[in-house]
């Protein structure tokens, strides 16, 4: 019997209802759920009882007592994860990643001198967990002196990997909204994709339903959020093939191009950074950071407030983004070039990050000339 049969059969006698879906290894995702038969829209597909969930409240005593009151939820269960020698999560561990794994896909482990290759938004994601695991790793150290920083911060991937959002009455009291989250045993497998089954939760129990009609053999996902690839990257590990959240952040080709007077005008007005394009648009941001590029500073200011007609001068800003894009775009082939040529990390991390900068490419490439084409 494999490690995958023994969890459901000890889920199941736990009380997990599974209904025509079931495990299966995927080839670069590691496991995920696959359809047993023709499963119709609105269907339940498992049912995880909430007496099941590891939540603030499973922690052990022993280990509750050592941490501080305030440490985030993520932390606690980070903590919980490292240290459980106990029987009763036996079943459930073996199935999860394996460090070596987890540190290979999720830029957190990664050598520095890699994630300085991650693109704006998934490098400013990675400083925040950074930060949050820092905070995490301090109490932990100190709590549990035996522990070792690696293997905490696996626990911790592990936790951020695979909880779901959850929140009681009392965790809606004590943790902030993104810190409120349960570990649920075989929902873990779903995979992500852009839309996905729909996850519910209440006192009970957790369910998740067919969005569609699926056929046997079909994989399913569940969609973590609507988040675009660096957040996956960052967060996750992976970057879908097809995203339609996917955005690329514009703050390098923008900010570079701006003079110190404009950048302090933009910051002035809250509208400093943070720039982005997707499929269909470059961001509100963006356009007026051009604008401020090519209009007199009062007049601007205007256009800001909501005084002057928001398309004034439409034709040349797309002109100037198209500027700066192929500007970008040059840069983006160079990164390629060189993550091509670089040594550190292994070959599967510097394949995905030339996986996501080729995405940056194509979605560049698609605005230019999208935008080309309507100024003729
Ligand atoms: C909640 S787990 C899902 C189950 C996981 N695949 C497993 O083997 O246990 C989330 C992790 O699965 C992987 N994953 C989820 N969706 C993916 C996708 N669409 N493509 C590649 N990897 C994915 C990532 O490693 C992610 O951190």
């Amino acid at each position: 019997m494999d490690s995958y049969d023994e969890l459901l059969r000890w889920a199941t006698e736990k009380g997990v209802e599974l209904y025509g879906v079931e495990p299966r290894k995927i080839p670069g995702r590691g496991v995920g759920m696959i359809a047993t038969e023709r499963l119709e829209v609105d269907k339940l597909l498992l049912e995880v009882p909430t007496s099941l969930l590891r939540t603030v409240d499973t922690i052990p005593k022993a280990v509750r007592k050592k941490l501080p009151s305030d440490m985030s939820v993520h932390g606690l269960l980070a903590a919980d994860l490292a240290l459980d020698k106990s029987p009763t999560y036996k079943l459930w561990n073996a199935v999860v990643p394996s460090r070596s794994e987890l540190e290979e896909s999720c830029p957190m482990a990664w050598v520095p001198e890699l994630q300085a290759y991650l693109p704006s938004p998934a490098a400013e994601r990675l400083r925040k967990m950074q930060s949050k695991f820092a905070r995490d790793w301090e109490e932990a150290r100190l709590a549990f002196p035996a522990l070792t920083e690696e293997h905490y911060r696996y626990a911790w991937m592990l936790v951020n990997t695979r909880t779901f959002y959850y929140s009681t009455p009392k965790t809606e009291k004590l943790f902030h909204r993104d810190d409120r989250m349960a570990l649920q045993p075989v929902a873990d497998l779903f995979n992500h994709a852009d839309e996905g089954c729909a996850v519910a939760f209440d006192q009970e129990s957790f369910t998740i339903r067919a969005n569609r009609t699926y056929e046997a053999g079909e994989e399913i996902f569940i969609c973590y959020g609507r988040h675009g690839n660096d957040f996956l990257l960052a967060e996750y590990g992976f970057v879908l093939e097809e995203n339609k959240w996917d955005e690329v952040g514009l703050d390098e080709p923008v900010l570079s191009h701006l003079t110190q007077e404009q950048r302090t005008s933009l910051e002035d007005v809250g509208f400093s950074g943070n720039y982005r394009l997707d499929a269909e648009t470059v961001c509100y941001r963006t356009q007026i950071a051009v604008r401020r590029m090519c209009m007199p500073v009062d007049k601007w200011r205007r256009l800001v407030d909501g005084l002057e007609d928001a398309e004034v001068l439409k034709g040349k800003v797309n002109g100037l983004i198209v500027k700066l894009l192929r500007t970008y775009e040059k840069d983006v082939l160079g990164i390629i070039a060189e993550l091509e040529g670089m040594k550190d990390g292994t070959e599967g991390q510097r394949g995905v990050l030339i996986k996501r900068w080729s995405q940056v490419r194509v979605l560049v490439e698609d605005t230019i000339r999208r935008l080309e084409a309507e100024r003729t």
